[in-house]
C-alpha cells in the first residue's frame, strides 16, 4: 500500500524502502503487505495499539526476523539480513526502551562496546581516542553528562538513554530505529531525549520511531504511519493531520 503523501516529500534520498512486507508466525499474520519509504533526515513515527505489529516490523528491519515475503532496500540497494549483526554491519542501529548498556563501565567504553579502538603495536585499548570521540559526540548531540569517564550506573535514566542514542547514532550509517525510547523516563528526561532525537535529523540518517505517546509523535515526527492488527492503515504528514485522525486510524473508530 502506498499513500499519496509518500511522494510529496522534500527530504533526502530514500534510505529505507520496505515493499510489500509480510510476516506470519505459523497461522498468525503479524504484518500484512506493508510498504514504507523513510528518507535521509526524516523522522517517521510508527504507531498502533498493542499487538498491531510495530515490534515485529522493527525486528524485520533490524535483521532479527526474516520477512515471510516482501523486500527491503537500504540506501538504494536491496538487502536481506540473516541476523541482527548483518543489519548492524549495513548501518542499522536499534535503541530499545530497556537499555543495553554496561552499567559498571564508563560512558566511553559503552560507546565502543564490542567495537573498541585499539592501538599498535600491542593492540591495547586506545582509551584516549575513545574518550575524545565520545566527548565530541555527546557535545554535538548535547547529551549532558559529567564526563566521558563517568560510570553508566551513576547517570540518570535520561542521560543513559542519551548515551544509548548517541551510541546508535555513532554506528548507524543509514538508519536508527527507536523502540519506545522514552517509555521509562519522566517528563523532564523525556524532553531532553527528544532534543537529542531532533539533533539526529542533521546527521542525514533516516529515523523510525515507535512511540505510544501521541504528543511525542506530534512533537518529533515528519510523518506518521499507522498499523492496526498487522495492516497498514495509512501514512500522514504530521503537519497535515491531528490527534483525532490518528486515534481513529489506530482504533478503527470514527
Ligand atoms: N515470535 C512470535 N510468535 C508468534 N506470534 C508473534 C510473535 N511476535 C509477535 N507475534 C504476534 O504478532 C502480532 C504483532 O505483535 P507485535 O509485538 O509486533 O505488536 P506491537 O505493535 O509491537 O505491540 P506492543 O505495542 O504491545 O509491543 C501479535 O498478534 C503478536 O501476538
Amino acid at each position: 500500500m502506498t499513500d499519496k503523501t509518500e511522494t510529496a516529500l522534500t527530504h533526502g534520498r530514500p534510505m529505507l524502502e520496505l515493499t510489500n512486507i509480510h510476516k506470519a508466525f505459523g497461522g498468525v499474520v503479524a504484518i500484512e503487505d506493508f510498504s514504507l519509504t523513510v528518507r535521509a533526515g526524516e523522522i517517521v513515527a510508527l504507531v498502533g495499539d498493542n499487538g498491531a505489529g510495530k515490534s515485529t516490523l522493527i525486528k524485520i528491519i533490524s535483521g532479527v526476523y526474516t520477512p515471510t515475503s516482501g523486500s527491503i532496500a537500504l540506501d538504494g540497494a536491496p538487502v536481506q539480513f540473516s541476523d541482527a549483526s548483518s543489519a548492524r554491519a549495513s548501518g542499522i542501529e536499534v535503541v530499545y526502551q530497556d537499555l543495553a548498556l554496561a552499567d559498571h563501565q564508563p560512558v566511553y567504553m559503552n560507546l565502543f562496546l564490542g567495537r573498541e579502538k585499539t592501538k599498535p603495536p600491542f593492540g591495547l585499548l586506545d582509551r584516549k581516542a575513545m574518550m575524545q570521540e565520545t566527548q565530541a559526540l555527546v557535545d554535538e548531540l548535547d547529551v549532558r553528562i559529567p564526563s566521558a569517564r563517568a560510570t553508566i550506573k551513576d547517570l540518570s535514566g535520561g542521560q543513559r538513554q542519551g548515551i544509548a542514542i548517541a551510541r546508535a547514532t555513532h554506528w548507524a550509517k543509514k538508519l536508527v530505529l527507536l523502540d519506545e525510547p522514552t517509555a521509562a523516563l519522566g517528563v523532564a528526561e523525556t524532553a531532553k531525549v527528544e532534543k537529542i532525537v531532533e539533533a539526529l535529523r542533521a546527521r542525514d540518517l533516516a529515523i523510525l520511531i515507535i512511540s505510544h505517546s501521541l504528543d511525542q509523535v506530534f512533537r518529533l515526527s515528519d510523518r506518521i504511519c499507522v498499523l492496526r492488527r498487522g495492516k497498514q492503515i495509512g501514512i500522514r504528514e504530521t503537519a497535515k493531520t491531528d490527534k483525532n485522525e490518528i486515534v481513529s486510524m489506530i482504533t478503527g473508530v470514527h
